[in-house]
This record gives structure tokens, C-alpha cells and sequence, in this order.
């Protein structure tokens, strides 16, 4: 059932199920949230009379598409709401088929409702005749008819990849599904499944009641399970003592994998399994082979429960997990609620290698300072460094900055910012598109883009820019061939442009009264390097000049 290379379409920002079809005449208009603003990049989908999908620029995209036949967590750790996080965090389409709603939560299953099993049939038919399924993921089957009717699917739309997660016992203790459908997995699924996922208790009830409490008993049990007729075997064992790694056997029929990684101390380990077994099925989706699938899986789960291992959702004894954590980029670890605040551009301070090597000081110790001094965001402009000095240069100013709720930016370079995990970047007009930016960043990143004209600015705020950066306002030495534009240039800039504006070039206590009184409201702070970087103090002259822009607002005001 399962074979190698598969053509890997995964979109970018646009997700269309492929063979999607609707009622005649609507129109389906599918734009990424971020950039809805930008009539270039619209892409509808116009539903033809006779259900066949069109696109404006007559191109589709395939996107690799997971079914999951699984039960409902009404807590959303673990079952179909696990599988949809999962497939939606490796980029990947996921359809449902619901066997059974649970009433569920952090303390345990109140209840259960099995859907009739005719229903479970009419929901399979509704996907799998429809859609182009690439893989099948089964979690809860909580009768041995559900078993039956997976299987007679099966047959009927053969997919390229089956994952079994065998689902019977929640962690807290309750039946999910009796020893009734042992008997059907042992003689439909495992035959037809291209792995199956027990954990310890699983694995011990397919192979009759073996024990299982070590690592050695997991490497046993997977050959035996092997032996049933299933193509690769993993059994889990998150179920190990506290003391342990989390150690995972993988048995392809041939070789025995021991997949490490560190235990993550955390409650919040419910619907570990159901993950893991979906991202399995995402990754195979997408094209990966086994062996790989489950170590990405594996990885994935480690790394969620990492990030999620103090998040408190429910007062039970077992808390679910985040997902979605790349969407979030650490916004709860670093206490930041909103994303981008045109008023964090107040005073905008950028580094200078140059200066702080002339003044004796270390990036961070500049950073420090300025964000001391009131500073409310900073930009990271080293031009003359090693990018693995940089990296760590930025993530100590990163935590200086957190500290402050202060955002930190990186001039020019998107890998570095990615690779610290930086709020932003700051773009020049002849550096990486702010689009390409926007789309390598994700939706969450802060971008600024330099812009002298009100066409640039245009451009900014259609590819998705956060703010712009408009000068130089007065000569400056700190950038060679600047061209000034003056003040008359930036009110200019500020009255065509959509979104809020920083004034940079030359600005310095003694001159950035009048910038702040153009009398334009987006017109949002100044940015600065010699005027703070260039002195011995960077404390006291940014102490300075943030009185002065403090009066210069109210004056204004
Ligand atoms: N604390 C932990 N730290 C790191 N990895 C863990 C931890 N707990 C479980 N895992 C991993 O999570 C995956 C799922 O294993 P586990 O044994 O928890 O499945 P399960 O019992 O079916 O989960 P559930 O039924 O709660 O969804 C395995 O790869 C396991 O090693
Ligand atoms: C619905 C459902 N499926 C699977 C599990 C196993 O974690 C669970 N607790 N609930
Ligand atoms: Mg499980």
C-alpha cells in the first residue's frame, strides 16, 4: 500500500483541497489572512455550474490530505481535535470521520456516545468518494462493526498509507474501546495497516495479556506484534517510569530502532499518542518514508510538550498540549500580548558595531542601556560581524529586550532573526522582498521596510509590512550616499502611507522637536544611532532624548 516518491505540493498560504467541489455558483475567495489587503495575491476559486473548480491564474495545488476515523475530545488533547491540530501544524488537509463524541476533560471521560455505525459508514463514503485521501490514521474504534466497515472502505478506496494508533484505555484509566475489537484489529487492520502505534498497556492487550515495563520487554513486543502481519511497529513508551528518556521502539520487520529523546517533565502529556500517530500519517502524506515520518512525529511531539510544559488548561491531574506553536513564536514565554504596537516605535534605537567598539561597548551592554534608558523598540543593524556572532549577540539582547517588553528587531538579516527567534526584521529596499519576508516569517513576525517615496510606501503595506522607516530626515554620516529627504519629504511619505511611520537619518536631541511636530498622526516616534550609540553614556543620552520626544508630544497633542 505504501510506496516512495510522492510529488510533495504543500501551499504556502493558500489551501485547496484538490477535486473540491461545492454548490453551484459560490465563489470561494481563499486569501491568507496576512495579506488579504493585496489584490496581487488573491487567488479565487470560481465553483463552474458543473462543480468543477477553476482558478483565476488556472493552476491547482494538490496539498497532501490525512483522514482521521477517530473519536471526539470534548477537552481537545487527544482524538479528532489532536489529529486536526497536528495535520494543521505539519501543513497538512485533514478530514474527519467522527466513531465516537467523548464527554472528556483534564480529569478523565464523564462519557461516551458511540456513533451508530451506518453513520460512521455515511461519513467514510462522504470523504473517501469525494476527496483525494492520501493516508488514514484510525484512533478510537470502539466497536468491532466500526472495525468492519474501516475495512470494507479500505478496500473499496485504497489510500497509499494506513496508521493504526489503537486506541482502548484513556491515560486516565477509562475504556475507550473493549477487548471486543481485538479481534478486529488483529484480523482486518494489522493485515492491512502500514504501522500500528500501542503504547505499553496497547501493545500488552494485542498480544494477549504479555507484560511489558521495559525497554527490553518493548523490543519483544514489537517483534511479536511484527509477527501479527503489520509492515512496521512502534511501540511507545511514554508510559515508563518518570526516570526514563522516552524511548520509543521502531520495528520495520528488520531492523529494531531505540528513538530516543528526553523525558519533558510536564503534565501536560494527554493526546501525546494521537499526535504522534498523526504526524506519522502527515509526514508519510508527504511523501516521507517511514523511518522518517516517525522520527519527525517523534520530534514534533518532544518539542510541543516542551514549548507547552507549563501552560495550566484544566484542573485534572493530565493537561493538554500546544500544537500550534510556531504560530505563537514564544508570545506566552515572552510575556508579549500584542504583536506589534505602532507606539513601540516611539523611540527606535539601532546598533552600530562600529560605535559601540569605538565607546568600549558590548552589543548587549548597548542594548541594555538604550532599552534602560526608554528605548521602546530596538533594531539590531551589525553589518561587520560573524553570522555566529550575531546569532548569539541577538539572543542575549533578545533576552534584555523580553525582559523589557521591548521588541527586538534584525536589520536585514531574516535568518538571523529567525534563528533567535527575534519579534522582526528591518528591510532596505534592495534586501529580500517584504513579502518573500512575510512568507518566511509567518504572520506573527514584526516587518518594517526603509522608504523614501510614497510608491515604497505603497509597496510596504501591499507585501504585508508592519510599519515603515522614512529619511534621512536630516544629512547623516552613519549611512554612506543617503539621500535626504527632508522633512518636507517625510510628511510626504507619512500622508500617503497606509501604515505607521518611524523618522530616521541624523535625528539627535537637539533637532528631533520639529520631526516630532510635522503634525501627521501616523507618524509614530524617531529612530536613532549616533544620537544614542555614538557617546560614552548611551543611558543618559537616551534619557535625554526621550524627554524631549515625551514634550515634543504633548505639545503636539
Ligand atoms: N514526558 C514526555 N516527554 C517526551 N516525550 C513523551 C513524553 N510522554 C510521552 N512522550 C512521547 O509521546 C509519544 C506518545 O507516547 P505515549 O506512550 O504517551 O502514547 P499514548 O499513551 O498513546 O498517549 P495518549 O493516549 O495520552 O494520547 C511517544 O513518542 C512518547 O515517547
Ligand atoms: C477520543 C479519544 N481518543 C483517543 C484518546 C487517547 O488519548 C482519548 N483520550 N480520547
Ligand atoms: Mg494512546
Amino acid at each position: 500500500m505504501w510506496g516512495e516518491g510522492f510529488s510533495l505540493n504543500i501551499a504556502l498560504c493558500v489551501s485547496v483541497p484538490q477535486g473540491f467541489r461545492q454548490s453551484k455558483g459560490l465563489s470561494l475567495l481563499l486569501v491568507n489572512s496576512r495579506i488579504n489587503r493585496n489584490k496581487h495575491t488573491r487567488i479565487f476559486m470560481e465553483m463552474q455550474g458543473n462543480g468543477s473548480p477553476t482558478t483565476s491564474n488556472q493552476s491547482t495545488i494538490n496539498i497532501p490530505h490525512v483522514l482521521t476515523v477517530a473519536g471526539s475530545d470534548s477537552g481537545a488533547g487527544a482524538g479528532i481535535q489532536a489529529d486536526l491540530k497536528a495535520c494543521a501544524a505539519r501543513g497538512v488537509y485533514c478530514s474527519t470521520v467522527i466513531t465516537a463524541v467523548t464527554a472528556q476533560n483534564t480529569v478523565g471521560v464523564q462519557g461516551v456516545n458511540v456513533v451508530p455505525e451506518d453513520f460512521v459508514a455515511e461519513q467514510m463514503k462522504s470523504v473517501l468518494s469525494d476527496m483525494h485521501v492520501d493516508v488514514v490514521k484510525t484512533g478510537m474504534l470502539p466497536s468491532i462493526g466500526i472495525v468492519k466497515i474501516l475495512h470494507q472502505h479500505l478496500r473499496e478506496y485504497p489510500v497509499r498509507a494506513l496508521v493504526v494508533d489503537p486506541v482502548m484505555v484513556s491515560t486516565s484509566g477509562d475504556v475507550l474501546a473493549g477487548p471486543s475489537v481485538l479481534a478486529g484489529f488483529r484480523e482486518d487492520l494489522l493485515p492491512m495497516a502500514d504501522i500500528i502505534t500501542p503504547n505499553l498497556k496497547e501493545a500488552s492487550a494485542l498480544l494477549d495479556g504479555v507484560k511489558i515495563k521495559t525497554v527490553s520487554d518493548m523490543r519483544s513486543a514489537a517483534k511479536l506484534l511484527h509477527d501479527m502481519g503489520v509492515r512496521n511497529v512502534l511501540v511507545k513508551g511514554g508510559d515508563l517510569p518518570d526516570s526514563l528518556d522516552a524511548v520509543d521502539i521502531f520495528f520495520d520487520g528488520e531492523h529494531l530502532y531505540e528513538l530516543r529523546s528526553s523525558r519533558i517533565k510536564t503534565r501536560n502529556t494527554h493526546g501525546t499518542g494521537c499526535t504522534l500517530a498523526s504526524c506519522i500519517a502527515a509526514e508519510l502524506a508527504k511523501g516521507a518514508s517511514m523511518l522518517e515520518a516517525v522520527k519527525v512525529a517523534k520530534c514534533f511531539v518532544e518539542t510541543a510538550l516542551d514549548y507547552s510544559k507549563e501552560i495550566f488548561i484544566g484542573n485534572g491531574p493530565q493537561g493538554p498540549f500546544d500544537h500550534l506553536m510556531k504560530l505563537k513564536s514564544n508570545a506566552h514565554n515572552s510575556g508579549r500580548q500584542v504583536r506589534f504596537n505602532p507606539s513601540d516605535l516611539f523611540l527606535y534605537a539601532v546598533t552600530d558595531s562600529g560605535m559601540n567598539r569605538r565607546w568600549g561597548h558590548s552589543i548587549s551592554d548597548a542594548v541594555k542601556a538604550a532599552v534602560q534608558g526608554g528605548a521602546t523598540i530596538v533594531q539590531l543593524r551589525e553589518k561587520d560581524i560573524d553570522t555566529r556572532d550575531f546569532v548569539e549577540a541577538a539572543k542575549s539582547c533578545l533576552q534584555i529586550c523580553r525582559a523589557h517588553g521591548v521588541p527586538l528587531l534584525i536589520n536585514d538579516r531574516i535568518d538571523v532573526a529567525l534563528a533567535c527567534d527575534a519579534d522582526g526584521v528591518h528591510i532596505g529596499q534592495s534586501d529580500m522582498p517584504a513579502h518573500t519576508a512575510r512568507a518566511l516569517l509567518g504572520p506573527e513576525k514584526i516587518i518594517g521596510v526603509s522608504c523614501k517615496t510614497p510608491e515604497q510606501a505603497e509597496q510596504a503595506w501591499i507585501a504585508g509590512a508592519d510599519y515603515i522607516g522614512c529619511g534621512g530626515v536630516y544629512p547623516t554620516n552613519t549611512k554612506a550616499n543617503n539621500l535626504t529627504v527632508g522633512l518636507d519629504g517625510l510628511k510626504t511619505v507619512c500622508l500617503a502611507s497606509k501604515l505607521p511611520v518611524v523618522a530616521i537619518g541624523g535625528i539627535k536631541v537637539s533637532n528631533a522637536r520639529p520631526v516630532m511636530e510635522i503634525g501627521v498622526p501616523n507618524l509614530k516616534g524617531v529612530a536613532v544611532v549616533s544620537a544614542i550609540f555614538d557617546s560614552e553614556c548611551v543611558l543618559t543620552e537616551t534619557r535625554k532624548l526621550h524627554a524631549v520626544l515625551t514634550e515634543a508630544t504633548a505639545a503636539v497633542k
